[in-house]
């Protein structure tokens, strides 16, 4: 099955827990993100499919894989149809149940019996709660998988869940009882409880060497006591028929390996300037992540003014909304790679887990990630099969000597915090990107100024409608609603002006920035701007700066690292 995707041979979490879940055995599996686990419960199930015999005449499938979010749910399924497409499984033997899409389209899909559910807890509590036949059907299934499953046991996720099984074992039918429960695998790249807490608030606890292959008992013996809190909760939680396989392929990373870390330090004020020099003069696939909507809304316009390919991904967009921006996206990063230039993803953190976005180049961290597990996952995002990536952090003094502090003695597995590797930046091209990025900045705040009222104005028109108010004032009055609409209002540019910005803004981006020759270099020291002028070497915009991308910058970059004091 792995050949028939175009893959020579097994990732080692597929080596080591294929057989184990074939077997019928009950798996946790934990291998760094980009090393294939949807494959390596993927086939399993497929398989399980297969031989179930003719899928027409059954009708309760073979596996309910649950994953967190909804562009997970679908890159699974996606995953598996292509796996599928060398069986004797039809395509609408899986079947995707996620919120946010149509639910009765959905129902009509269940009708044809599906094998493979993939589902959002959400969604398929919702389906479940609502037809006892679905129920019933459901809680016959063979295999259930929690993909992310550290996730889906965090911040309330498991209500949710926690009703499922419920419900599933009570309509579970009595000779499938009899005979136990079903069978459970469970993956994620993060199994460890310190790495949940927040970085503000908790300290960070040491961790001991893990073993490689174990029963859940023995890592609680060997003394990894974070690990197997979260092993024993899940115990608790996921009704397993026996003591599950603990199988952990990469006992001592925790960051993936290929991933090379680093960080601009900067004030709070330059994060916008330190991200538009990073996508200037580095082109690639850069996926941003933010800790707050508004962020992203306000980003995604301003890089967009200043020329750059740039897609927004968040929570509250519409479901349909949100495959289409990672569907553009990824047109994007084809296009610029072929110009060598850079195409952005400006995401909040329901983009941090699972996405399997092709050739990420690079991942920054806008904001620091409240918690290590995010971190990991947000990094996980670059340098998956095999590949190489860079993940960086824009970090504030502050956040040096706290946050990210803790966050580094986490990951770092408190034997060291190794002091980042840091981009060097050279302060003439800073100084002429924020010249452009002011009036970007500017006119993106303008924009969103006036969506807000134009939203607003259609609001309080159909409420005035509803009650049959003339005057609008009438439905204004509350004083806080009166000064937030002012202050949106001074904040416009007035057509005149913003069309004035527009103008410099395109002359300033059709002017090559130019790399003096007197100050220190990213990499190579002085450059002779005429031979590089002679020689092509340029980027498309930055007259005498020799283009490099950040990854053979970042490896040819040393790391001070300093032992920890004993705290
Ligand atoms: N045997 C294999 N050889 C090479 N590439 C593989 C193999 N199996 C899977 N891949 C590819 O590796 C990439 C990452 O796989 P996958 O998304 O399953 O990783 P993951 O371990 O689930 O990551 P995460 O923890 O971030 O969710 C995918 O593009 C997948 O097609």
């Amino acid at each position: 099955m792995i050949t028939s995707l175009g893959f020579n041979k097994p990732t080692e979490i597929q080596k080591q827990t294929i057989p184990a879940a074939l077997e019928g055995t009950d798996v946790i599996g934990k291998a760094i993100t980009g090393s294939g686990k949807t494959l390596a419960y993927g086939i399993p199930i497929v398989e399980k499919a297969i031989s179930t015999g003719n899928w027409e005449t059954q009708d309760t499938p073979t596996g309910i894989i649950f994953a967190p979010t909804r562009e997970l749910a679908s890159q699974v399924s996606k995953h598996l149809q292509q796996l599928i497409k060398y069986s004797s499984l039809p395509a609408n033997s899986i079947v995707t149940l996620t919120g946010g899409l149509s639910i009765q389209k959905q129902e009509r899909l269940l009708r044809y019996n599906p094998r493979i559910i993939i589902a959002t807890p959400g969604r398929f509590l919702e389906l479940i709660e609502k037809s006892t036949d679905t129920a019933t059907k459901f809680a016959s299934t063979d295999i259930v998988v929690f993909d992310e499953a550290d996730r889906l046991l965090q911040d309330g996720h498991f209500e949710e869940l926690d009703k499922i099984l419920e419900l599933l074992n009570n309509y579970r039918p009595k000779e499938k009882l009899q005979s136990k429960k079903w069978q459970s695998l469970v993956f994620s790249a993060t199994f460890s409880k310190d790495l949940f807490g927040k970085l503000d608030s908790t300290k960070p606890k040491p961790e001991t060497k893990n073993n490689k292959k174990r029963k859940a008992s023995e890592v609680e013996e060997s003394g990894d006591a974070e690990t197997a809190e979260v092993l024993q909760l899940l115990g608790k939680k996921l009704r397993f028929r026996a003591k599950p396989s603990f199988i952990d392929v990469n006992p001592t990373d925790v960051v993936a390996d290929k991933v090379i870390e680093a960080m601009i330090p900067c004030g709070n004020q330059e994060r916008d300037l330190m991200l538009y020099y990073f996508v200037t003069l580095y082109p690639g696939s850069t996926l941003v992540f933010t800790n707050s909507i508004d962020s992203v809304k306000r980003l995604a316009p301003t890089l967009t003014n200043l020329g750059v390919p740039t897609v927004s991904l968040h929570s509250s967009m519409v479901q349909k909304q949100r495959l289409r921006a990672l569907e553009r996206f990824q047109k994007n990063c084809e296009t610029a790679a072929k110009q060598h230039k850079s195409s952005v993803l400006i995401a909040s953190d329901v983009a941090a887990r699972g996405l399997d976005l092709p050739n990420i180049n690079h991942v920054i961290h806008y904001h620091l990630p409240r918690s290590a597990d995010t971190y990991i996952h947000r990094s996980g995002r670059t340098a998956r099969a095999g590949k190489q990536g860079v993940s960086l952090i824009l970090c504030s003094p502050q956040e040096a000597s706290g946050a990210l502090r803790k966050l580094r003695k986490i990951v770092t597995k408190n034997e060291e915090v190794d002091d980042l590797k840091q981009l060097t930046l050279d302060t003439d091209i800073l100084d002429q990107l924020k010249e452009r990025l002011d009036i970007a900045a500017k006119l993106a705040k303008s924009e969103i100024n006036s969506q807000h009222l134009n939203k607003e104005e259609s609001w309080v028109q159909k409420a005035a409608e509803e009650l049959g108010i003339e005057d609008l004032d009438d439905l204004q009055e509350d004083d806080f609603l009166k000064r937030d609409r002012k202050r949106k209002e001074g904040m416009k540019i007035t057509k005149n002006n913003s069309k004035a910005m527009r103008a410099e803004l395109k002359q300033l981006l059709s002017r090559p920035i130019r790399k003096s020759g007197r100050r220190s270099y990213i990499a190579s020291g002085l450059n002779n701007i005429a031979k590089l002028l002679i020689q092509n070497e340029n980027t498309d915009n930055i007259v005498g700066y020799l283009q490099q991308d950040a990854l053979s910058v970042l490896k040819s970059t040393k790391s001070k690292k300093r032992k920890t004091s004993k705290d």
